[in-house]
């Protein structure tokens, strides 16, 4: 038998992912299978949990809701609202402003990962650690060879400045650079 707090802890997991579920609805992966979008999300969290062996519930939360304000209808009040303060200021530091140009976003990024909380770090290591583990089983659709190189590059870049801060997750980005050779 579970005790309460055990309980507890897997209904607000539950209510979390359900939560994404339905704001990802609509959406899919690049992928050329049309993946459903909602596996990145559990797939970034199941990471932390399986992996890193991260227990903060905020963390598990906020990694299940990383995408939804970035990619879907969100606000960050709806986001504090339901799953309270901790988990919204998580999900705004691993949010980027799509109202800029794909490369301004990216240069922010890889200036803003070093000086983000650690349980954003967290967060940001396991998206970048699924989203290459994605790009090493098959290509986005519509993506040349170039763009999947620049991808990786570009994660490099982030995770450098993410050190220090989870050593399982940055050993299998090691791992993924070093198989690329991506210095
Ligand atoms: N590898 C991979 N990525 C896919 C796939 N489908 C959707 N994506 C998403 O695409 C984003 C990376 O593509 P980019 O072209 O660099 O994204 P951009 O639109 O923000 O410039 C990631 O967003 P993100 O999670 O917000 O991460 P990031 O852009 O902050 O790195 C990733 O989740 C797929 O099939 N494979
Ligand atoms: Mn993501």
């Amino acid at each position: 038998m579970l005790n309460h707090l055990q309980s507890d802890f897997i209904k607000e997991v539950i209510r979390c992912v359900n939560f994404a579920a339905i704001k990802h609805k609509n959406q899919r992966r690049k992928d050329p299978e049309e993946t459903p979008y909602i596996n990145h999300p559990i797939g970034v969290a199941h990471i932390l949990t399986q992996e890193a062996n991260i227990t903060d519930i905020a963390v598990i939360q906020a990694a299940l809701l990383h995408d939804t304000v970035e990619d879907t209808d969100t606000s960050f009040e709806e986001i504090e609202q339901h799953f309270g303060t901790k988990v919204r200021g998580i999900v705004v530091e691993v949010t980027d402003d799509k109202r800029l140009p794909s490369k301004e976003r990216k240069a922010l990024q890889i200036k803003h990962a070093g000086s983000s909380s650690y349980e954003a770090k967290l967060v940001k290591l396991a998206d970048k650690l699924h989203n290459l583990r994605d790009l090493e089983r098959c290509t986005p659709k519509g993506w040349s060879k170039v763009r999947v190189e620049e991808y990786f590059k570009f994660s490099k870049q982030v995770t450098d400045g993410l050190k220090g801060t989870n050593t399982i997750m940055e050993e299998r980005l090691e791992e993924i650079y070093k198989m690329r050779n991506i210095l």
